[in-house]
């Protein structure tokens, strides 16, 4: 399972291979791959310097990488022709907007390079540009230069658009527009890579994923693929345990103690029982430790079973895990 094969075919709008990177002695991509497939969602996530902002600037044709093969829509994009560069739209990460512009003098210049560009109105108006449209961009927001970045990146109508955290800085309002925006785009036809560090985003946007670490693609799927229950016993199932007396400290540290890299939530619930998250559990073995402490202490147990796995499990376990490849790679 762990030399798992890329899922890309000739009609892949990307396809990126065995990708080695290095700035001197520093080695920053170590053979990832990616790909993305038309009028789809595909989201690259990984921790903190894990590569995706290089990869992503290769992938687009911006850097050139030391060994790999790389095509953007048939093309190889460090040598991307005018044409291939007009079907690509690129929102970089902190927005790389000129300072003195106001955001509509930007978008209008922008919208000049095209032939036929998209609609300057309609994209303030959805964005929620409008509102400060005769700014100057050195007085904009976080957040609102992140909604100019991915209007400006949008202009020449491209086929296949990245965005490094398009919801970086954006406040909870913010990006529930740019997450309806790009569904739109991706059901008008439109290919989408993303980065994000956001779980939940991945979780509700993404066709496929990708999880980049130091360097290497060390896992791939979809959501489903990625979050199933039935990998084995090294894989991370939080158990959902609800009582009805609140449990005590001696049950909570020993719940704690038997069970390695557990924690023991307290979850919001509703009713008059109580209700527990032991996170870190990995499958049946824990299951019965959990219930061996529970009976010696006679705690009353209403419900005891395992959540289903989410994407924010999937990262902690790859993050933890040791090793070039993860036995998670599809
Ligand atoms: N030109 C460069 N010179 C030296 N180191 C670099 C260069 N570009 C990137 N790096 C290093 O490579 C690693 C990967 O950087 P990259 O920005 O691609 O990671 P990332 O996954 O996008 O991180 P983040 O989530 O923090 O944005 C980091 O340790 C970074 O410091």
């Amino acid at each position: 399972m762990s030399t798992s094969p890329l899922p890309a075919n000739s009609s892949s709008a990307l396809i990126a291979t065995d990708v080695h990177y290095r700035v001197k002695d520093k080695v920053i991509l170590d053979g990832a791959f990616l790909a993305a497939e038309p009028g789809s969602i595909t989201v690259l996530l990984g921790p903190n310097g894990a590569g995706k902002t290089t990869l992503l600037s290769i992938a687009q044709g911006l850097e050139r990488p030391n060994s790999g093969d790389v095509k953007l829509l048939g093309e190889n994009p460090y040598r991307a022709s005018a044409a291939l560069r007009s079907r690509v739209g690129v929102m970089l990460q902190d927005g790389g907007l000129p300072p003195s512009l106001t955001a509509d003098r930007l978008l209008h210049h922008v919208a000049g390079f095209f032939q036929e560009p998209a609609d300057v109105a309609e994209l303030k108006a959805r964005l929620g540009i409008d509102e400060y449209a005769k700014t100057t961009i050195r007085n904009l927001s976080g957040g609102q230069k992140q909604r100019l970045a991915l209007a400006a990146a949008l202009l020449g109508k491209p086929e296949f658009v990245f965005l490094d955290e398009p919801s970086a800085g954006l406040d909870p309002q913010s990006r529930q527009i740019v997450f309806d925006f790009i569904l739109e785009l991706k059901a008008a036809g439109m290919t989408i890579l993303l980065t994000t560090h956001l779980l939940s985003e991945a979780d509700s946007l993404a066709d496929y994923v990708y999880l980049l670490k130091q360097g290497k693609t060390v896992a791939h799927g979809t959501v489903a693929e990625l979050t199933r229950q039935d990998r084995g016993t090294d894989s991370i199932q939080p158990l959902l345990l609800c009582t009805t007396e609140p449990l005590s400290p001696t049950v909570r540290n020993e719940l704690i103690n038997a069970l390695p890299a557990s924690e023991l939530h307290d979850e919001p619930n509703g009713s008059s029982n109580y209700k527990y998250l032991l996170d870190g559990c990995r499958g049946a073995a824990d299951l019965a430790v959990v219930a061996k402490i529970l009976a010696a202490h006679d705690v009353t147990t209403l419900d005891f079973h395992f959540r289903p796995r989410t994407l924010e499990d999937v990262f902690f376990e790859v993050a933890q895990q040791q090793g070039s490849e993860s036995e998670l790679a599809q």
